[in-house]
């Protein structure tokens, strides 16, 4: 079966400058995949790639297959269709995603109405209210109500994460990018995310490239993972195997800290 994310030898450079060199790695339907690596290693600029989403000033070479369409080079038209309906974004900070004007439940309803046009649904507003707390259902988000009419500042960091995930669900996407999505908050809410994310992808079917730098975070997640440095992609394969018995130095080092990080938490509790 063909991969719904074909990447090969993908180099992203700025003014000569090369940011990314040849990396190559797929995802098959339903895969849960990690890409692990210190800040600046490029792996947000990877993320963007997938989306179609590069700044200008990036020039891409090599290819980037989404459910069998090339993504390198192609038209903005040709993206947009692409944009939701295969792939959406979950960001660090929830804020990117969220108009600070728009109440939450007309942000969602958004993507909402464009994903059940395409699908050829009911579009009515009591459609689209019923769609939009069955959304705020399935993050769950206490009161969807009461959610529904707020504006992103009115709610917590961990609750405004929760409604970028329902954004990003109500496109249905085949696969998920979840870029650092648990950075910004704190560790306790942190941990109901991971929950929430691994939940969710498992109900609805999708695949998932989860990006983050924190080793143990990843290894709750993903059952793959592809590990890059300065720009290249340094070691891949399974959790178990990558972190079991890296082979590249920088996995090694990665593994260390958590392993030195556990065990001051081991001796100091006990
Ligand atoms: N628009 C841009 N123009 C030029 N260089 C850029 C641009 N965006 C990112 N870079 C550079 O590309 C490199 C990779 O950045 P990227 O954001 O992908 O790293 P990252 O691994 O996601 O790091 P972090 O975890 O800090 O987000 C960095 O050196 C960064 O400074």
């Amino acid at each position: 079966m063909k991969p719904l994310l074909d990447v090969s030898r993908l180099s992203l450079s700025a003014e000569g400058r090369v940011l990314v060199s040849e990396i190559s790695f797929s995802i098959a339907q339903g895969q849960r995949f990690g890409l692990i690596g210190e800040s600046g290693s490029g792996k947000s600029l990877t993320a963007m790639a997938v989306t179609g989403l590069l700044p200008k000033s990036i020039d891409a070479h090599g290819s980037v297959r989404l459910n069998g369409q090339e993504v390198v080079g192609t038209s903005e038209r040709v993206l947009n269709t692409m944009r939701g309906r295969d792939v959406a974004v979950v960001f660090q900070e929830p804020l990117t995603a969220l108009d600070p004007l728009m109440r939450l439940g007309q942000q969602i309803a958004i993507p909402l109405k464009r994903r059940l046009t395409r699908e050829g649904e009911d579009t009515g507003s009591a459609a689209l209210r019923r769609g939009v707390l069955e959304l705020l259902e399935h993050v769950s988000l206490p009161q969807p109500d009461r959610i529904l009419r707020a504006f992103p500042h009115e709610i917590s960091g961990g609750q405004r994460q929760r409604v970028a995930i329902a954004l990003a669900l109500a496109c249905r996407p085949r696969l998920l990018i979840a870029d650092e999505p648990t950075t910004a908050l704190d560790v306790t809410t942190q941990a109901e995310i991971l929950k929430l994310l691994d939940r969710l992808v498992g109900e609805f079917d999708m695949s998932l490239l989860f990006i983050s730098h924190d080793l143990p975070v990843v290894a709750s997640v993903v059952s793959d993972v592809a590990v890059m440095q300065h720009g290249q992609l340094v070691e891949e394969g399974t959790i178990g195997d990558v972190f079991g018995a890296p082979s590249h130095p920088y996995t090694r080092s990665l593994v260390k800290a958590a392993h030195a990080f556990d065990s001051y938490f081991g001796e100091a509790s006990s």
